[in-house]
């Protein structure tokens, strides 16, 4: 590439590995970064000359998000892009750091009715919502409660006289309130309502609604619909309400996969899964630890560390320059450790991905006993990422000083997108309780003899007493540091006297703990299973580091009982350091191998090509505040003050 800043380009010269088979490993193979690339170009074509979102209001944000989202769609049917990776990759350039306004019928709408219809639903709604001749989104979380689902209010009251179901918003609290795409976008939606049936509450159950007209889009009479108003971020999205008075739909439009009722308004209850209304957040969570990493850690340190190495500040050194803010060890110290967690959440999103298949697959068998395990999982390690992301990422925005709190940066964007899983999908403290649930459940289990596997079967395993970390620091060694803490918390987790709550400070923690203790196993299992020799030795150091900064930043888990003695103590934090010495050389190359394109990041900061200055120019004079150069505010409020003679007023 011409015209490369020239310290990024020295970066690139020194590293030690193959960028390309990095890129590899983080991609599932050649293949799949060849077909990556080839979609990402076509999304290029198709997107890359838009307006900037940071100039726009929020109307003509929701506006141009739509006018994507029809261009999106034709292009995937263009070019005949059905699986969910291509679909994905498009997806990210079209909408990067934002979301479609549709964005929850591909994510919750169409999982819940395949998931959760029976066949015969499946085959009436999932042709028409495929043909998004329906948009639908998934309406759970009420005014009142988005926790507590038992808690929430909305009716759908069986009618066996003329075999419909009558939804119904009872008080203000159990209006439909946050759902993605609600407000104006989607015609219907799933709705979670209390199901009665002959005067018995049956709990929460997923109906089929349509909300708008097919002809005109107004809503429907008894549905009052809209927008909930600006947010934090996803201006794109209409996160929506709705309130339903004395609302009918057919009986036929309960999603009956699982639990019926009868025309004569028996309830038949569902013999083959617990909590299935539930199956769908399991779903999400899944899923969201590897976009977490991917548009949210990746992108972020992919800027902070080029710019970084762009920068110069402070004393000259020998060779007449100020050096670059990269050579600063406290620098390195900000940003090296996210870069490893970027990894770690990566891997770790991956394996999730597989894992959730895998179970998936066994329910649809009919085979369940694995679904409590992926819950709590899938649960912990959706609290732990998300708030992981969220704090690197304002890490990286101090990380790059007064230019990291310009919109330029990108950081505004990427932030306000991922700090929302922190809330989304299940509050984080609650969905760290759930999966402390679990585990207290299951270490009483295995205290009673029960063998265990998967995730948890060190919960019966033997655990080391004493730290067998040597200067040597072996992957082996760090696993077993994170499974020990995991193990006493765990211990001090389930004392059966104490009350819930009274220990829910201390459940979070050992929730943590587990998930820690699985992203560094995760993380220690790929780097074993690499091929390349360079590239092994750079993942494999930020393997080391990702665990030595945990196990440093809590120290008191693992010196309280004795686990890690002072002079280990004293070790990991040499090794920290020395650590940071070894990345240096390789952090920018290790940040290119994420294969971002500069459209998709959308920071100046962190461009490709490390030209920083000049864009940053171009970018503030083309801010409409500089168009014209004197604006009309300046004749109404300033000239009477600065020029009374002058003024008109
Ligand atoms: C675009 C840029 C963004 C960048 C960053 C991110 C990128 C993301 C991009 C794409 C990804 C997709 C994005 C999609 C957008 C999503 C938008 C958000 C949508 C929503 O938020 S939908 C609403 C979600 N709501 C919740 O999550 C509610 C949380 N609450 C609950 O889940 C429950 O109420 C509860 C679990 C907390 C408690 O329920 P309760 O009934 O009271 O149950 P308990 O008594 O506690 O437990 C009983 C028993 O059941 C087990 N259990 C609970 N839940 C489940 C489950 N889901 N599956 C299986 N089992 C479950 C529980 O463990 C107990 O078991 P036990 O009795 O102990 O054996
Ligand atoms: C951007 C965004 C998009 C969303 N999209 C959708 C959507 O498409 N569809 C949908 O249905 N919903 C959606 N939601 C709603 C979301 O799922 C809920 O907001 C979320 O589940 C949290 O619930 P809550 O708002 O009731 O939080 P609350 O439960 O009120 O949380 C407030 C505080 O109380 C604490 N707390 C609550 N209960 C407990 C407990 N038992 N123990 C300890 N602490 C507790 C929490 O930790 C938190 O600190 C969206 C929300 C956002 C922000």
């Amino acid at each position: 590439m011409a015209n490369v800043n020239p310290d990024l380009r020295k970066e690139r010269e020194n590293g030690t590995f193959s960028v390309e088979k990095l890129t590899n490993l983080l991609d599932g193979g050649k293949h799949v970064t060849d077909r990556r690339r080839h979609v990402e170009r076509l999304a290029l074509n198709e997107f890359s000359k838009g307006e900037d979102y940071n100039f726009m209001s929020r109307k003509e944000r929701y506006i141009s998000a739509l006018h994507k989202t029809e261009r999106a769609l034709r292009c995937c049917k263009e070019y005949g892009l059905t699986k969910p990776d291509e679909v994905y990759w498009l997806w990210q350039l079209a909408f990067p750091h934002e979301a479609s306004p549709i964005q929850l019928h591909g994510d919750m709408f169409l999982p819940t009715l395949t998931r959760q219809g029976t066949e015969e639903q499946v085959n009436k709604y999932l042709p028409l919502a495929e043909k998004y001749q329906i948009i639908g989104t998934y309406a759970q979380t009420e005014m009142g409660h988005g926790t507590f689902i038992r808690g929430l209010e909305t009716t759908a009251t069986y009618d066996p006289q003329t075999e419909e179901f009558i939804l119904h918003s009872p008080t203000l609290t159990s209006l439909k309130w946050w759902p993605g795409g609600l407000g104006k976008t989607s015609n219907y939606a799933i709705v979670m309502a209390l199901l009665y049936t002959n005067g018995k509450n049956y709990g929460m159950h997923p109906f089929m609604v349509q909300l708008r007209s097919h002809e005109t889009h107004e809503p429907l009479p008894g549905i009052t619909i809209g927008d909930i108003g600006p947010k934090f971020g996803f201006d794109t999205i209409d996160n929506g309400f709705v309130q339903f008075d004395h609302f009918r739909i057919p009986r036929e439009d309960m999603l009956m996969k699982y639990s019926q009722v009868l025309k004569d308004g028996t309830y038949v209850k569902s013999t083959k899964l617990k909590k299935s209304s539930y199956g769908v957040m399991v779903l999400v969570r899944s899923m969201l630890i590897y976009y977490l990493a991917i548009q949210g850690l990746a992108p972020a340190c992919t800027i902070a560390i080029r710019y970084s190495a762009v920068r110069r500040q402070s004393e000259q050194t020998k060779s007449q320059l100020e050096p670059q803010i990269l050579d600063y060890q406290t620098q390195q110290y900000k940003l090296f450790p996210i870069l490893a967690s970027a990894y770690a959440v990566l891997f770790t999103g991956v394996k999730m991905k597989e894992i959730y298949y895998e179970v998936d697959n066994e329910i649809q068998q009919g085979h369940t006993e694995r679904l409590p395990e992926l819950h709590a999982l899938s649960s912990g390690l959706k609290a732990l990422t998300s708030s992981m992301a969220s704090w690197c990422i304002e890490r990286c925005r101090l990380a790059c000083g007064g230019h990291g709190y310009s919109a330029a940066s990108g950081f505004p964007k990427i932030y306000v997108a991922v700090t929302a899983a922190c809330t989304y999908e299940g509050e984080n403290t609650v969905m760290l309780l759930q999966c402390a649930r679990y585990l207290i459940k299951t270490y009483q289990g295995a205290s009673n003899g029960k063998k265990l596997s998967g995730s948890v079967s060190y919960l019966s395993d033997k655990v080391n007493s004493r730290s067998t970390i040597t200067s040597e620091f072996s992957l082996k060694s760090l696993v077993d540091a994170f499974k020990h803490r995991a193990f006493r918390f765990q211990a001090c987790g389930s004392d059966p006297e104490d009350s819930w709550n009274r220990n829910s400070v201390v459940l979070t923690k050992a929730a943590e703990a587990h998930c820690y203790y699985y992203m560094v196993s995760v993380f220690e299992s790929v780097v074993e299973a690499v091929e390349d020799d360079a590239v092994k030795r750079v993942v494999g150091q930020l393997c080391q580091l990702f665990a030595l900064f945990a196990i440093h930043e809590n120290a008191g888990d693992f010196v309280q009982d004795g686990f890690i003695s002072n002079d280990q103590m004293e070790l990991v934090k040499w090794k920290e350091l020395s650590l940071l010495s070894d990345i240096r050389r390789n952090a920018v190359l290790l940040v290119d191998a994420f294969d971002f394109h500069d459209e998709f990041i959308g920071s100046i900061l962190g461009r490709f090509d490390g030209n920083v200055y000049a864009n940053l120019f171009e970018w503030a004079k083309s801010s409409p505040l500089n168009k014209p150069e004197v604006q009309e505010s300046y004749i109404k409020y300033l000239q009477p003050l600065l020029n009374p003679n002058k003024s008109k007023l």
